[in-house]
């Protein structure tokens, strides 16, 4: 039996957990908190990210990474990204060699620009065909009330792609997809946080789905040129894991991003509504290093700009909507 370990108790990585024990897999799932993980076992549910949802039977969760990495072949990763070096940094020694490691995060690290992999393979020390990633249209509570959802499953290494398609295939609940563009399939994941925010703003200024519309296709433009710039291959952006997340997170209530920009767009100040937010908004710290990694390879993208400005620097949304319409008149290829 394939023996696989979710790092993360978080709405994604219980969710992700879940399929895996469904499709037959033996699961453990790791949380640092010892609370939560005795509350999952005892009671077979989360009951701070996904309350009223029953966990199958033979989930089990820990709070020793040691226990959980003994003898698995997939270790699954799924906390906040700027978390990650540190956490790796401390499960490695555990991690038994062939395991391959697989990134569920959507976030750019803060400093060094890094993708989730790249961290991944410089922390561990692994071969970029011991890295995967899964990224795709994929709102954790809908998944968790067993709705169908498809993903892409990305490595550079075709028949280890394969392997974890075949892995947390599970019909009629969650269809993989592969994808050898491991780089095209992790910026869109997190690129999508940032044009995300920018939705969110404009719905919680009261703008509708023209506004709503223009930023996913001009954000998809921003997220394909970045991904030109180093190198993705331009038809993953118009797959799952490109335009199917973006649509989906800029369109849904349920993303965190879009409610975080939602709630500023409002008027709440930044304090205001990172003490209303509960979850990981991975696009607010990632926007940062990913209008960084733009400016790096020269790439522009403006609506990140914005973002970044009003997140971060006290831009007001009226004044990031005067500075979006306001730009030079272009042709809709430039520059794509
Ligand atoms: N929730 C969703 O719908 C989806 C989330 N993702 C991505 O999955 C990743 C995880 O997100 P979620 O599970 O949604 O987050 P979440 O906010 O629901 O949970 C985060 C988890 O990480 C833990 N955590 C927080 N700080 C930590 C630290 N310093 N060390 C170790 N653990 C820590 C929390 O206790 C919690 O268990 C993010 O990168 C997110 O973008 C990807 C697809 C869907
Ligand atoms: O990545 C997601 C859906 O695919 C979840 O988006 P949020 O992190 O904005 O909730």
């Amino acid at each position: 039996m394939t023996k696989t370990a979710v790092f993360g108790t978080g709405s994604w990585g219980t969710t992700f957990a879940m399929i895996l024990a469904e499709a037959g897999n033996e699961t453990v799932l790791w949380g640092r908190r010892p609370e939560l993980v005795s509350a999952i076992n005892s009671t077979g549910e989360n009951p701070d990210y996904l309350p009223g949802i029953t966990l199958p039977g033979s989930l089990r969760a820990t709070d020793s990474a040691a226990e959980a990495l003994d003898g698995a072949d997939f270790v699954v990763l799924a906390v906040p990204s700027q978390t990650l070096r540190g956490n790796l940094d401390t499960w490695r020694e555990h991690i038994p060699d062939g395991a391959v490691l697989v990134s569920l995060m959507k976030g750019i690290e803060l400093g060094t620009t890094k993708r989730m992999s790249e961290v991944i393979r410089e922390v561990a020390g692994v071969p970029e065909e011991r890295v995967a990633v899964i990224s795709g249209p994929n709102l954790a509570k809908e998944i968790a009330q067993r709705q169908p959802a498809a993903t892409v499953v990305a490595c550079t290494d075709e028949a280890v792609a394969k392997r974890l398609q075949d892995v947390c295939h599970l019909p009629p609940w969650f269809r993989p997809y592969t994808n050898l563009d491991v780089v095209g399939v992790e910026l869109g994941g997190a690129v999508k946080n940032v044009i995300a925010l920018a939705v969110g703003v404009a719905v919680g200024m009261g703008m509708g789905d023209n506004v709503a519309a223009m930023m996913i296709t001009r954000g998809l433009a921003e997220i394909s040129r970045l991904g030109a710039a180093l190198g993705a291959d331009p038809h993953t952006f118009s797959g799952l894991a490109g335009m199917g997340d973006l649509v989906a997170t800029c369109t849904s209530p349920l993303s965190r991003n879009r409610t975080f920009g939602e709630n500023l767009g409002r008027g709440m100040t930044l304090e205001e509504v990172i003490a209303a937010t509960r979850q990981t908004a991975e696009g607010v710290k990632s926007c940062e290093s990913v209008l960084e990694l733009a400016r790096k390879h020269d790439v522009e993208m403006p609506i990140t700009e914005v973002v970044v400005g009003v997140v971060h620097d006290g831009m007001s949304p009226r004044e990031a909507g005067m500075l979006l319409m306001s730009r030079s008149p272009k042709p809709e290829r430039y520059g794509v």
